[in-house]
């Protein structure tokens, strides 16, 4: 496994060390002891989420809030996705500034946002299994989240307006600094 941290402090782009042979290949996807020496964290993840959406989906840009917020471990088992978190973390030198990382079944690549971070991401492929592991439980009271095409944040999701399919909650959500900036 090769971790790269990008240019948010604490958000790592992770690469798995794949074995290949004439059967097909095998890696392994989750190894905690190797996540944190690689992360220099001490993140153990409690509880894992799937979720399945078709071309132009985009959910997001979610977090949950105060002692219930949550670090993710995402990655995709089919399909293709941009993948972005955004730095919510007051104070953060990059507060507010994003990365956005396209993870598919075929690169295997996986994104380490940690807590603070709002995340999100969108289809790009006719379908995608999205698969991430939290390191705090879902708190339905703790939820917040921030439009996906605030022009503050300036997110290029790949894909024109009327391709992206939102579910009503995200259509309504407020933008970046009604929610950080009061
Ligand atoms: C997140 C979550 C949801 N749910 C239930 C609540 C709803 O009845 C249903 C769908 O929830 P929601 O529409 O919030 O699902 P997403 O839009 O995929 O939300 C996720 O989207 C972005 C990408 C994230 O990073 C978050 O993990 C999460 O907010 O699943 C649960 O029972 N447990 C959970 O942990």
């Amino acid at each position: 496994m090769k971790a790269t941290e990008t240019k948010l402090k604490g958000c790592f782009i992770l690469e798995p060390t794949k074995f290949g042979d004439s059967r097909g290949y095998f890696f392994e996807s989750f190894n905690e002891q190797t996540f944190n020496k690689l992360t220099g964290t001490e993140t153990h993840f409690v509880q894992d989420n799937q979720s399945y959406s078709t071309r132009g989906v985009l959910r997001g840009l979610h977090a949950q809030a105060g002692e219930h917020a949550q670090a993710k471990l995402v990655r995709v088992l089919e399909g293709k996705v941009i993948d972005v978190a955004v730095d919510a973390r007051p104070g953060s030198e990059t507060f507010g500034q994003h990365v956005a990382v396209e993870l598919s079944a075929e690169n295997n690549v996986q994104l380490f946002v940690p807590r603070g971070f709002l995340h999100g991401f969108v289809v790009l492929s006719d379908t995608a299994t999205f698969f991430y592991k939290c390191d705090n439980f879902y708190n339905k009271a703790a939820e917040c989240g921030v439009k996906f095409d605030d022009p503050e944040l300036g997110i290029d999701w790949g894909m024109s307006a009327d391709e992206l399919i939102i579910s009503d909650k995200d259509q309504v959500l407020p933008t970046f600094s009604e929610v950080f900036n009061k």
